[in-house]
């Protein structure tokens, strides 16, 4: 399967530069990680903690796992419940209360505004940020037949549906992977959407039927990679300098300038917004797009630039949102508040 290559020798050049001159640094004795008990969840948690074991062999590193009220509602759409932190918040507590010392999320769940006190200490390496076509019976959107009910509770692919294929009905799809795939199996739905990093983290690419194209689904900020978060400036230990070697500057660059964009359009679940960068030679081009749910006016935006720090992604990323102003992207969100509160007076 192709991979977007997001690492080019430059950027390992500057990672590695960037290694040598950073303090040796030591951590504690023992390391907790806070994790939701999805399956995906503790897969990425298995992860850091596997690569933390190589870079500190003598650290016992152990994974505390719990449910968030994300997990437990799964009657409404994310979008109604007050979308991301729901996932985040109670593995927040546990380390504001000394029980985890970071927390490792699916970055498209953490919100753009950390609660204060909280920081990102690194981003992994992004696995491909593409959605994926699941069904048992359809070779692609295209595939599918007039009336046929798609699955996805993500505002964003809802609209990029609706803009392309009108004739198909789209229903709302909540809960992990697993229960996602179980409502598919069990007839609910001709196919629904996932992120194909999920199902190939899970071991289940084998249920990616078509893989779709940036160009046309383009991802949400963030899609494909992970973070660690932490509690900041503890004086026990510097677990900024401990997680580093862990950061993947290329990823860490195209998910600051994705979220850029997302946080300067209220950063939620509420609005359908995309916003995917790619990194070639040190050139970054992100691609930007606001629209209504039912996708019938839609802002899309793109800006290219060199981009090699931190401040650099987020310029690119004001570009981008200025860009999509210019093209009346307010007034598409006044919009999507206007159709959701239809859409409530409906329900
Ligand atoms: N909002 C749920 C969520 N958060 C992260 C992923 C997948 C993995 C990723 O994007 O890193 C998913 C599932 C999905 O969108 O299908």
């Amino acid at each position: 399967m192709r991979r977007l290559r997001l690492t080019t020798v430059k950027e390992f050049v500057l990672k590695a530069t960037e290694l040598t001159d950073a303090p040796q640094q030591q951590p504690p004795a023992t390391l907790i990680i806070a994790s939701r008990e999805s399956r995906l969840a503790m897969w990425q948690a298995e992860h850091v903690r596997a690569e933390l074991s190589l870079l500190y062999p003598q650290c016992r590193i152990e994974i505390l796992g719990m449910t968030t009220r994300g997990d437990q509602i799964l009657d409404r759409a994310l979008s109604k419940i007050g979308g991301k932190g729901l996932f985040v918040k109670e593995l927040e507590v546990a380390m504001a209360e000394g029980r985890a010392d970071l927390a490792v999320h699916s970055l498209k769940d953490v919100p753009m505004d950390l609660p204060e006190g909280f920081e990102l200490a690194a981003v992994l390496e992004r696995e491909d940020p593409r959605d994926a076509f699941v069904s048992n019976d359809y070779a692609s959107l295209a595939d599918l037949p007039a009336g046929a009910v798609v699955g996805t509770s993500s505002l964003r692919r809802q609209s990029l549906i609706a803009a392309r294929y009108p004739q198909l009905v789209i229903k709302p799809l909540r809960g992990n992977l697993d229960t996602r795939l179980g409502k598919l199996d069990r007839g609910d739905y001709a196919a629904i959407i996932l992120a194909a990093a999920g199902l190939k983290r899970l071991g289940l690419l084998g249920r990616i039927r078509a893989l779709l194209d940036p160009d046309t689904s383009l991802p949400a900020a963030g899609q494909g990679a992970m973070a660690i978060e932490i509690l900041a400036g503890r004086l026990d230990v510097d677990l900024r300098a401990v997680l580093a070697p862990l950061n993947h500057l290329a990823s860490f660059h195209a998910v600051t300038a994705e979220r850029t964009v997302s946080k300067a359009f209220g950063g939620s679940c509420q609005i359908p917004l995309a916003a995917f960068a790619t990194i070639d030679n040190g050139q970054m081009t992100l691609r930007a797009m606001v629209a209504t749910p039912d996708g019938k006016r839609v802002a899309m935006a793109e800006a290219r630039g060199v981009v090699d720090t931190a401040d650099a992604a987020e310029r690119l990323g004001r570009q981008v949102v200025d860009l999509l102003q210019l093209q009346d992207a307010h007034a598409i969100l006044a919009e999507c508040k206007a159709q959701a509160a239809d859409a409530d007076a409906d329900a």
